[in-house]
């Protein structure tokens, strides 16, 4: 049975350029690996409703936090099989987000904490009655809401395609983000949490994967 990691932060903070560090850095150490992005986008059409409601489409759809939850949450239950079949089958399956995002943004948007009934209820929903495979770790990728911004700014001007939706140009809603998911990590909240330091280079930060990839594979 494989290790469930999955990565977590605001917008821009640079999940996926890390998960990529950490997946080389496993291969390196000999772990087999296979990675999966949430929302799955062109995949699942729940993650295609989502998008589409964050650049504006479907009424006041984005405006609902339980209806969006749903749709993140319904989009994860397609994968939930695979997700099993890949912990089959490899030593470590990575997530670039997972539930974790769901508590962290839904609870900023209705300005609760991780103790509030938006993060009981994302729990309830996606682990006890869509059965989705609780992580082994989850990994926060900390950086200043700032710094995550103008990464995230930085990365529109590079690839066109890829417009900051409602919630990455919403700086408040980012900011109540950030204090969520540093509770979230504090409670330990579903599993062991650790938080690595997002400010770091992309060469520093693939350096320290190395570090942390032996540790979560050969557990030293
Ligand atoms: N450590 C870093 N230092 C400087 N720039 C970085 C770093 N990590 C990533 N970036 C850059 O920041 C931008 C956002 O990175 P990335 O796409 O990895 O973030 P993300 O957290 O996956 O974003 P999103 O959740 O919005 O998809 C990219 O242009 C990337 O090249
Ligand atoms: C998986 C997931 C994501 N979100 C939020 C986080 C982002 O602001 C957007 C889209 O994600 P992306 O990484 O920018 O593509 O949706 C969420 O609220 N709940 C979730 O489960």
């Amino acid at each position: 049975m494989g290790r469930l990691v999955v990565v977590e932060g605001l917008d821009g903070a640079g999940k996926r350029t890390l998960t990529e560090s950490l997946t080389a850095a496993l291969r390196e150490h000999g772990a087999t690996v296979t990675t999966m992005t949430f929302p799955r986008y062109g995949r699942d059409v729940h993650a295609d409703l989502v998008r589409e409601a964050l650049h504006g489409a479907h009424g006041d759809l984005a405006e609902s936090v339980y209806g969006m939850a749903v749709l993140y949450a319904l989009d994860r239950r397609g994968a939930r099989d695979d997700i099993r079949r890949a912990l089959d089958e490899h030593d470590v399956v990575l997530l670039d987000r997972y539930v974790a995002s769901n508590a962290a943004y839904q609870a900023a948007r209705l300005r609760q904490g991780v103790d509030g009934p938006v993060v009981r209820w994302v729990r309830e929903l996606e682990i006890d009655r869509f059965g989705l495979p609780v992580p082994d770790t989850q990994l926060l990728l900390r950086v200043p809401v700032e710094v995550a911004a103008e990464r995230a700014v930085a990365r529109e001007r590079q690839d066109t395609s890829r417009t900051r939706d409602a919630f990455e140009s919403d700086d408040a809603l980012q900011a109540r983000c950030a204090r969520v998911y540093d509770e979230l990590a504090a409670s330990h909240w579903l599993s062991e949490w650790r938080v690595l330091d997002g400010t770091r280079s992309v060469a520093a930060n693939r350096e320290a994967m190395v570090v942390l990839a032996k540790e979560l594979y050969l557990g030293k």
